[in-house]
């Protein structure tokens, strides 16, 4: 029913050179799948991977995007300049961007809709830092993230958005959540999901989990009910271990 997505998001690493030869690498090690894969390298690196992957069963993206649609706002990008790159989405909110750039929900809030008014697929990450879990506070906070981030945001369906669930202290620590944590989770922002934008689409719209996600951790996270794929980085980078995820994707 849900189709499993697994993203790699590759931060800033990799230059253009480097990419375009891991991108024809993966053209012909790729085996058919059912799930579906897509790459989220740097802005530079958006030409090669239409270039390469275009007419692939790979989707690419960006890692974000900026709020505002066009005009004096430099060394911003925009979702239309994303659109003829032919990317497919971008990841809008990742902790990394709320914490070293101060990005506000709001602003996530803002950058999803730009993305929707061009028909790319925000990923909106969500997550809470450790010491939020070690309170047990880390459903409400996460929740609060979510409703915040989705403010005046409508999909119109739920193909159209991706949740990825990224506790902050599981982020390249290689201490991924346990299964039965991100499942939990997982469940809350559903039933969160569901009471925006009804049981229907809830059911439909994909959670990826993403923290130090790799090819022995993943099988385990993915066989839980609500985890629909993963957002994956450092795993990401090396084709091998790339190819090892979606093998187990599917
Ligand atoms: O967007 C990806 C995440 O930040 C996860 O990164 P990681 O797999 O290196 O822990």
């Amino acid at each position: 029913m849900r189709r499993v997505l697994v993203a790699g998001n590759w931060k800033m690493h990799k230059v253009p050179s480097e990419a375009r030869v891991w991108f024809a690498e993966l053209k012909r090690l790729l085996p058919p799948l059912e799930s579906e894969a897509a790459v989220l390298p740097a802005f530079p690196i958006l030409p090669a991977a239409k270039e390469v992957l275009s007419g692939t069963q790979v989707a690419y993206g960006a890692q974000d995007v900026s709020s505002h649609r066009e005009g004096a706002y430099t060394g911003e990008v925009s979702a239309r300049m994303l659109k003829d790159l032919g990317c497919r989405y971008a990841i809008v909110g990742h902790s990394e961007r709320r914490r070293y750039h101060g990005e506000t929900d709001a602003l996530v809030a803002e950058k999803a809709r730009r993305l929707l008014e061009e028909g790319l697929t925000p990923i909106l990450c969500v997550g809470e830092p450790l010491e939020v879990r070690e309170r047990g506070e880390a459903v409400p906070y996460t929740l609060a993230q979510l409703g915040g981030s989705l403010e005046g945001v409508s999909p119109p369906g739920p193909e159209d958005l991706v949740i990825a669930y990224e506790p902050v202290w599981a982020i390249g620590t290689g201490r991924n959540a346990t299964p039965e944590d991100a499942e939990a989770m997982h469940q809350a922002l559903r039933q969160a999901l569901a009471e925006r934008y009804g049981e229907g689409f809830a059911q439909r719209v994909r959670i990826l989990y993403g923290g130090s996600v790799n090819p022995q951790n993943f099988a385990d996270l993915l066989s839980m009910p609500n985890v629909d794929g993963g957002l994956v980085g450092g795993a990401s980078l090396e084709l091998p271990s790339f190819l090892a995820l979606l093998r187990l994707a599917g």
